[in-house]
């Protein structure tokens, strides 16, 4: 356990607070994902790999000309139309020659979906040997593109598929019979290059998905760019990301040549419709006091509390559920699973209050939340405010052109310190309001709180 110094409180650690896994927060979207996500204001941006040639998007999944047991599949999923993502992807990937793509967008907008219907369309059923593979970061999410691939292609039973992930044992020299091989990629290449089973050299399309998350994970990306050198220069070749950073632009470049880039860019986020206000307070207890008499608005529609550290959150719920509160506590603590099922109940209105940490700040989708606390102000390893997680934060509460309302609870000298940082940072027109401490808070009109003045 590594004792922090001087930034956090004493009896923290770091080991209390809870790190966003990327890879968990990728499993974790898709386990509670219902639909596709599609946004109005988002735009798609193609940088073609041969600007002369046509673009071509569709709005059907009839105009691809996939094979009728395929479109069945499809139409199985409930699909009706192609997703945003889709319309572009999909006529690129199946063209003739097929072309190599990169392609990033938000958690949730048919990525999986749409590889999968390109890896299930180019198949040769009759062929008996490995043709597709695709690397996952983890096993699980290894596991869910498998049960994409396997529902959609349900119509098409000579398709087989393999799983390329930690306890699947292989026969050595024994070359695997299944079309689409899915996995992690430390065994994938193990698989490959000292079991021999798959023959690279006779792969036509490769996938590398959650390609921010791989980069992220120690050995990843050169496991990643070994099993990719030993294609052949023919095979297609896809990448997708849910984020677009520098240095996943300088690994796509290395491993996805002449690719055709789509991004679906969203409109930025602003912090317009959201009111912000702080209370001064000196001490835990005061922050309490300061919630309390906040809680009559908290319910008016559904509230998330954050705070720093996972102890921090199971004191607050505790306390808060001691008051007869209903009160949902999601930590890292919990498997994804767990958290899965936590954030349904939320959603669906079973409890109106969610205490978290940092492990809900971002991605997860919980549309109804109309205030957001910050118990803890968002800090950084270095102690300074963490603007980002503070826009994530705060601005799952003004979704979807809402209005939305931010409390933030400042604690001394140092929280003085980060708030400022936080006012600097977004500076005009996210201006903070204060509002009266813990001692006076009790005596404010609810009716400055009421709902018609939230615009609920
Ligand atoms: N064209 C479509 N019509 C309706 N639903 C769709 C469509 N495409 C995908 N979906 C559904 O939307 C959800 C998200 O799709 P998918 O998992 O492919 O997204 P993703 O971009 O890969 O997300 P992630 O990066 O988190 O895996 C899934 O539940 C999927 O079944």
């Amino acid at each position: 356990t590594l004792v922090s110094t001087g930034n956090v409180e004493p009896d923290e650690t770091w080991d209390d607070i809870d790190q966003v896994d990327p890879a968990e927060a990728s499993l974790l979207n898709k386990l509670l994902r219902r639909t596709v996500v599609e946004n109005d204001r988002v735009h798609v941006e193609v940088i073609q790999s041969d600007p002369t040639s046509p673009l071509f998007s569709v709005k059907t999944f009839e105009e691809l000309r996939l094979k009728t047991e395929l479109l069945k599949g499809v139409y199985s999923m409930g699909f009706n139309r192609p997703s945003k993502i889709q319309e572009t992807a999909l006529p690129l990937l199946l063209a003739h020659p097929p072309g190599n793509l990169v392609a990033q967008s938000q958690s949730g907008t048919g990525k999986t979906a749409a590889f999968s219907l390109a890896m299930l369309s180019i198949v040769d059923p009759s062929n008996k040997w490995t043709q597709c593979l695709c690397i996952a970061p983890t096993y699980e999410l290894a596991l869910q593109i498998g049960q994409v691939i396997e529902h959609m292609g349900q119509f098409c039973p000579d398709v087989k598929v393999a799983y390329a992930i930690r306890g699947n044992r292989v026969e050595r020299g024994v070359k695997l019979q299944e079309q689409i091989v899915i996995g992690t990629p430390g065994t994938l290449l193990d698989w490959c290059t000292k079991y021999k089973v798959i023959d690279l050299k006779k792969i036509s399309m490769f996938v590398l998905d959650e390609a921010d998350v791989m980069i992220d994970t120690q050995g990843f990306r050169d496991q990643s760019i070994r099993i990719q050198r030993a294609l052949r220069k023919d095979c297609q070749m896809l990448l997708f990301s849910a984020t677009f950073e520098d240095s996943l632009w300088d690994f796509a470049e290395r491993v996805i040549p002449d690719a055709n880039v789509i991004r679906l860019k969203r409109e930025e986020q602003t912090l317009d419709n959201i009111k912000q206000f702080h209370v001064l307070c000196n001490n835990k207890e005061e922050k309490l006091e300061a919630l309390y008499n906040l809680y009559g608005t908290l319910t008016i529609a559904q509230a998330i509390i954050f705070c720093r550290t996972r102890a921090t959150a199971s004191w607050l719920s505790a306390i808060l559920k001691q008051e007869g509160h209903q009160v949902a506590l999601l930590s890292g603590d919990l498997t994804v699973e767990q958290r899965a099922a936590v954030i349904e109940r939320f959603r669906n209105g079973k409890e109106k209050v969610l205490v978290t940490t940092n492990v809900c700040s971002r991605g997860i989708d919980v549309e109804q939340v109309s205030i957001v606390v910050n118990f803890d102000l968002p800090v950084d390893m270095e102690g300074n405010a963490d603007h980002d997680t503070y826009l994530h934060r705060i601005g799952r509460s003004g979704r979807f052109g809402k209005r939305g309302f931010a409390v933030n609870m400042v604690e001394g000298d140092r929280d003085t310190r980060i708030l400022h940082q936080i006012q600097e940072h977004f500076h005009v027109p996210y201006k903070l309001q204060s509002l009266p401490g813990p001692s006076t808070c009790r005596l404010i009109d609810p009716s400055s709180f009421s709902s018609s003045k939230l615009g609920f």
